[in-house]
């Protein structure tokens, strides 16, 4: 197949910093690319374009005139593919959306963390094919229209015969895909070091700098090592998406802070404008997705009979309160709301 020539459109269903990071790169790439967003996003773009930037130092500029630009899905779009990439929290309407306005069969990979995306998406539209898929690496928005990947790795979607045309053109566009009979264990994976989203957005400070602060590493490494005691029991084996295994990691977490810059090096490959996709929600005032990250571990555990305190207590922490969680706690502060 010839790469330069892209396989059809796509629709991305909420601009926010994955959607503009991936839809970005395919538009740049030459794919005819819509954005369905709100006009906080829409309006930078339109006004800035987008600027694409990554920590291996490339940087890409598209011009808004480039892709179409919508606050709900165009009547009458038949895109080949739908990047869905709202939070988890508003999965179900905008699926809803999309099942109304799109023909049946329409492709969408769900390009969101935690594990029940795809089937919350699959019930509010079940004439929508959706794919489980997952997203290594950390976008944040620097500026309006401005998106910055700040760690590394490549997407992952179930396979689907309809996305085989299209690995040429994400690898052209610098964002490549691998396709996998099941993402399970990688949804998993990633959803072990997702709980470092909470501990990372309670802290306040860039991901770098949280992670190079023994206190908040031994909340991470809590409520990871609780984790993987719950998929043992549920006999789920999570994969590695990580330069150190699941297993291995609170230990690695819980090091001193000079053997950990060691032992971490790769891990601490991030670069130092990185923060996790809850710091945002936290900072806009927007409802977290705690609950699809730890939440779902909670649930994982009460289903096997067993329990889960710590990241249950971090749900309470973040959703007991809203809509008035805490901005801040220091490393000793979060330690204790944890009880370690
Ligand atoms: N950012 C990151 O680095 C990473 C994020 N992820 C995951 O990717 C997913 C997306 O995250 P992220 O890009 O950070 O999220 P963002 O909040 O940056 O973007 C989502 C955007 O979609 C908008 N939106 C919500 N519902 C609709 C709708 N019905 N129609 C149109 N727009 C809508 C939101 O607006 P509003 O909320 O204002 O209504 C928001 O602007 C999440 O599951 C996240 O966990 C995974 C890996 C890394
Ligand atoms: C890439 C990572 C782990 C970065 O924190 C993330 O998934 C997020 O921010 O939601």
């Amino acid at each position: 197949m010839n790469a330069d020539v892209a396989p059809g459109s796509v629709l991305v269903m909420g601009a926010g910093s994955i959607g503009c990071y991936v839809g970005g790169c395919l538009a740049a790439a030459g794919v005819p690319v819509t954005l369905v967003g709100r006009p906080r996003v829409l309006d930078a773009v339109a006004q800035h374009g987008l600027t694409l930037t990554d920590l291996e130092g490339n940087k890409r500029k598209v011009e808004a005139g480039a892709m179409q630009l919508a606050q709900a899905v165009p009547v009458g779009a038949k895109p080949s593919i739908v990047l869905l990439c709202v939070k988890s929290g508003a999965t179900a309407e905008a699926a809803a959306e999309l099942g109304a306005a799109l023909p049946a069969g329409t492709v969408v990979l769900s390009l969101q963390n935690g594990i029940s995306n795809a089937a919350v998406a699959s019930k509010a539209a079940p004439g929508l094919k959706v794919l489980p898929s997952m997203v290594p690496y950390n976008i944040a928005e620097l500026a309006p229209g401005a998106f910055h990947r700040g760690t590394t790795g490549r997407l992952m979607s179930v396979a689907h015969d309809a996305l085989k045309p299209w690995l040429a053109t994400f690898e052209k566009a610098g964002v490549p895909l691998d396709l996998l009979a099941d993402l399970r264990a990688v949804q998993w994976g990633k959803l072990l070091i997702n709980l470092n989203n909470p501990v990372n957005a309670l802290s306040g400070l860039p991901l770098r700098e949280e992670l190079l602060q023994h206190g908040y590493r031994r909340c991470f490494a809590a409520l990871m090592e609780e984790a993987i005691g719950v998929l043992a029991a549920a006999g789920i084996e999570p994969a590695q998406v990580t330069a150190v295994p699941a297993r291995r990691l609170p230990t690695v977490l819980r090091l001193p802070n000079w053997l950990f810059r060691i032992v971490a090096a790769r891990m601490l490959k991030i670069d130092a404008k990185a923060r996790s996709s809850m710091a945002d929600d936290l900072a806009l005032g927007r409802r977290t997705e705690v609950d699809a990250l730890c939440g779902e571990v909670v649930r994982l555990a009460q289903s096997h009979g067993r329990t889960a305190p710590r990241n249950a207590k971090m749900v309470e922490l973040l959703d007991g309160a809203w809509p008035k969680p805490p901005q801040q706690l220091s490393p000793d502060a979060m330690c204790r709301a944890l009880g370690i």
